[in-house]
Parts: C-alpha cells; structure tokens; sequence
C-alpha cells in the first residue's frame, strides 16, 4: 500500500499509511467501526479503485490492470471471505467453487473443488444449495471458495462476527491452515478481541488517519 487514499463521493477522505504485508504473512487489521477496514479490503482486493496510492499485490500493481485484466488477476491471485457471504443461491456448494473458476478463467477442476471441500468438512455437502447449509458450513464453503483457486492474498472481512467461541476459533484456524497450505498472504478484519489474541501482528486504522503496531 503506498500513499492510499479514498473519498466516498460528498464524504471525508480515509487515508491509509504505507504498508507492507510480507508473502505468505498473517495480519490483523482492526480499527473502530467506520475508520475504513472494509474499504482498504476492497481497494486490496481489487473491488474498489482508490482515490488515489496504489495497492500492489503479489508485485502488480492493480491499477496497471484493464479492468478484464483485473477480474481474472482478482480471481487467481485473490480470495476474500467476505462478510456476507454471497453465496449464489441457485448453485449448489459445488456449482459455487466452479464459478469462482470460471471467473478466474481457469479450466474447470472438479478434483481441486472436491479436495478443498474435504478439506474445509464439507465434501458431503456439494450437491446442497446455500439455503440448505448451516450458518458455520456456509462459512466453510465460503472459505472453500476463496482458497479454490490457491491466491496469493487471502482476504477476510469480520469472520467472527456473531459465531460463539468455539466457532470463532474454528474459523480462525481454517483460515491460517489454508492460507499456509496455499501459501497466501493472510489479512483478516477484525475488533474481535479473541481474533486479536490469536494473530500476533496487527495493523490499526483510525478514524480518517491510521497507524501500525507491532
Ligand atoms: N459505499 C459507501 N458510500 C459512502 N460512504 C461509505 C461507503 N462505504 C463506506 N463508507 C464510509 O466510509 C467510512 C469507512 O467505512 P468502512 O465500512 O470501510 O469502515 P469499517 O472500519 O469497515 O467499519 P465497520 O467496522 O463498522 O465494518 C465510513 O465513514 C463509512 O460511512
């Protein structure tokens, strides 16, 4: 992140600090509410054109990127968890992770979709449609899609929003445990105190100026 910024039309400029997250390193990104995690995970993740800075992932920077380009870059080398799942609701589970293929313009791999859905627990799950799954399995199909096509960044916006305990940390080590198997960057948004304690690094935002902590 170099020189990040960004202005919602009529609204204040957030701006970001420069910032490196190393290949293959997992942080934590907190702030209070409204200092800007979700919009620094957009523009990181190629959804959302900043104001102005640049955002370089995996040593591209996404702005070179025509905007064609930036879809299949985005689906290859990018997987976001994001906070509502956005789970298709007339696919099923496995009819999900292909179309994340498809995006990515990558061949179709249904052993790759069968082997991440074991993975994640929900092999058995691959014929049900999103209404059909619990809360904590459309989490892991949802993670599932987001490592499907092995990033290089994997992306989580609030991951622990509203699961208990055991769930939260669940989830949490799923994310470390398939970011590490693909090697991915791991950025996780969060204010979940437990989440805190279990990613040493963070980096802070706050309201319209950020910093970074060790
Ligand atoms: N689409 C939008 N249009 C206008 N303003 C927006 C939009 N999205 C976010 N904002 C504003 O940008 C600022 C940062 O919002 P953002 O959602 O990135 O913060 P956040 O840290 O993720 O908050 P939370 O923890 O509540 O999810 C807030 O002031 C918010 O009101």
């Amino acid at each position: 992140m170099k020189q990040l910024r960004h202005r919602y039309g009529g609204g204040a400029e957030i701006s970001f600090p420069d910032w490196v997250l190393d290949a293959g390193g997992h942080a934590l990104l907190v702030g209070p509410s409204g200092s800007g995690k979700t919009t620094l995970l957009s523009i990181v993740g190629g959804m959302l054109q900043p104001t102005s800075g640049q955002a370089i992932v995996a040593g591209q920077d996404l702005r070179q990127l025509s905007a064609g380009a930036l879809d299949r870059f985005r689906g290859q080398t990018i997987g976001l968890v994001p906070q509502k799942l956005h789970l298709i609701a007339s696919l099923t589970v496995a009819e999900n992770l292909q179309l994340a293929q498809y995006l990515a313009h990558l061949p179709k791999n249904p052993q790759r979709i069968h082997e991440v859905l074991t993975r994640l627990g929900v092999a058995e799950l691959a014929q049900r449609r999103p209404h059909q799954l619990s809360g904590g399995q459309s989490q892991r199909v949802a993670i599932a899609r987001a490592v499907v096509n092995k990033p290089k960044l994997l992306l989580a916006d609030e991951p622990t929003a509203n699961l208990d305990d055991d769930a939260a940390t669940a989830v949490i080590d799923l994310l470390e445990r398939e970011a590490g198997e693909v090697g991915a960057s791991l950025l996780i948004a969060s204010h979940d105190g437990r989440v805190k304690s279990r990613i040493g690094h963070s980096f802070a935002l706050q309201r319209q100026q950020a910093e970074e902590t060790a």
